[in-house]
């Protein structure tokens, strides 16, 4: 397992606005958005491209890179996944979307499933989580055992911060998983949020505190 904290500068800078008290919903879910497109462009690096001959503007034959047919779907976790949805397809607009419904328990901590539409051919695709948080780590090891069940065997997934703990407890369950996170923070508190963290990412985005 591989984990890719992006420390570029525009991710590191709307990151440290995220973290900031007081944000409205709109602020929260641009930047939430603006952040899940920088991670797939990092995310999308080794895809692998073929030469292809085209007809160029000039009317003569030309060699272009396109992508190799790797097939993508984005598979966003309801409901925070949807804030970061809308940026990470400006750079795959074609990607089909597989939606998973999970929330945690508040007292357990556990996942709940509630909603799944996976693609049909989910196993010829390379699946890529989007969800702002990883913080136990319960809600991305059920949606990858998920994926898994129904024959997926390529995965990654982006987030915006991740907690170490949901990172050990990933690596246990799924090694063969890679991550891109503009942030791993230091640690989770009592009620399993991460510290310094951004709050509850999914009542910041749908503005339901
Ligand atoms: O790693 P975990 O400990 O499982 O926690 C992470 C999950 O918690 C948040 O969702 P939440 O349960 O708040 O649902 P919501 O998106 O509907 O608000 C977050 O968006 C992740 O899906
Ligand atoms: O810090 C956290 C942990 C889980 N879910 C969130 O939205 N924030
Ligand atoms: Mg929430």
């Amino acid at each position: 397992m591989a984990v890719f904290e992006i420390k570029h500068p525009l991710v590191q800078h709307k990151l440290g606005l995220m973290r900031k008290a007081g944000l409205s919903t709109k602020q929260f879910r641009e930047l939430c958005s603006e952040i899940g497109a920088l991670l797939t462009y990092e995310a999308t690096r080794n895809l692998e491209t073929e030469t292809v001959e085209i007809k160029g503007w000039q009317g003569t034959p030309l060699a272009v890179e396109n992508i190799k047919g790797k097939k993508i779907t984005l598979v966003p976790i309801l409901r925070a996944g949807l804030g970061m949805l809308d940026g990470v397809q400006t750079l795959l607009p074609n990607a089909k979307i597989s939606v998973v419904g999970l929330y945690r328990d508040e007292e357990t901590l556990e996942p709940v499933a509630y909603f799944d539409k996976v693609v049909r051919d989910v196993e010829e695709r390379t699946a890529l989580i989007v969800d702002p948080m990883l913080a136990t780590g319960g809600t991305l090891i059920a949606t990858i055992d998920l994926l898994k069940q129904k024959g997926c065997k390529h995965i990654q997934g982006l987030f915006l911060v991740a907690a170490p703990e949901g990172i050990a407890k990933l690596e246990a369950a799924h090694p063969d998983i890679d991550i891109y996170v503009a942030s791993v923070d230091d640690h989770l508190n009592d009620k399993g949020y991460i510290i310094p963290g951004l709050g509850d990412a999914g009542d910041k985005i749908f503005g339901t505190r």
